[in-house]
């Protein structure tokens, strides 16, 4: 079994940034790509996409078998929602392992959600997104988007034995497609894609991670206003 690298590695944040300043899109502009409104926030941000990406993401929609296409839950998250997540999700896990030590609850964390200051969501190349027919009806992939590993058993993970025949060749489809493109995934939820971040340049050896942290939309004044 391949390694898998948490979010909470100290080899993703070594990553050097090299921001490209490409910017935001609006994925409600974009026709071809389906948007999910589960996780709609008031300003629009889970809607956006840095440009690059979102052009591998329509590539990678080409490449899906006739009659499937990519329904997207959430693309950009600004920091403080991150954090938000982060430290929702950090108090549960403290509060299933009393006695773990502080690095692990970070690393259990981190399996979950991204620590804030290496999240590829917040640098606009990472993008949540699972498989539907033409009329919308999402397909099996073996859990909810967004199952935790408590709730799914372990079955979020990718590789994850624990789900349907069916469900692992639709995981199938999303890898060969998306990874055709140049995107990479996060081991422990199937749904997760980035491209551009550090995670993504760790994986394939990029010298640097393209995507740094980004504004929100709203408040950027033209190209990509870094946050940090
Ligand atoms: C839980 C999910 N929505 C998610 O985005 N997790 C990753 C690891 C993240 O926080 O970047
Ligand atoms: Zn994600």
């Amino acid at each position: 079994m391949t390694e898998i690298i948490p979010l909470s590695d100290a080899r993703v944040a070594g990553v050097a940034e090299d921001e490209c300043g490409e910017p935001l899109v609006d994925l409600r502009e974009v026709a071809e790509l389906r948007l999910d409104a589960r996780q709609a926030d008031h300003d629009g941000s889970y809607a956006h996409l840095r440009a690059g990406a979102l052009r591998r993401l329509l590539q990678a929609q080409r490449l899906l078998p006739t009659g499937v296409r990519f329904l997207v839950l959430e693309g950009y998250r600004p920091p403080q929602l991150q954090r938000r997540y982060f430290e929702e999700y950090a108090a549960t896990m403290r509060a299933a392992h009393p006695d773990e030590a502080p690095d692990r609850i970070r690393e259990l964390t981190s399996a979950y959600i991204s620590p804030p200051e290496v999240a590829p969501h917040v640098s606009g190349g990472a993008v949540d997104l699972t498989l539907c027919g033409a009329d919308g009806t999402e397909l099996p992939l073996g859990t909810e988007v967004n199952a935790t590993p408590e709730e799914s058993e372990g079955a979020c993970r990718t590789a994850a034995p624990n789900i349907s025949v069916e469900a692992r060749a639709n995981r199938a489809v999303m890898d060969r497609a998306l990874t055709a493109v140049g995107f990479v995934n996060y081991p422990t939820e199937w749904w997760h894609w980035s491209y551009g971040d550090r995670y993504w340049a760790l994986l394939r050896r990029a010298p640097a991670a393209r995507y740094g942290p980004t504004a929100p939309p709203g408040l950027r004044a033209g190209g990509s206003t870094p946050t940090a």
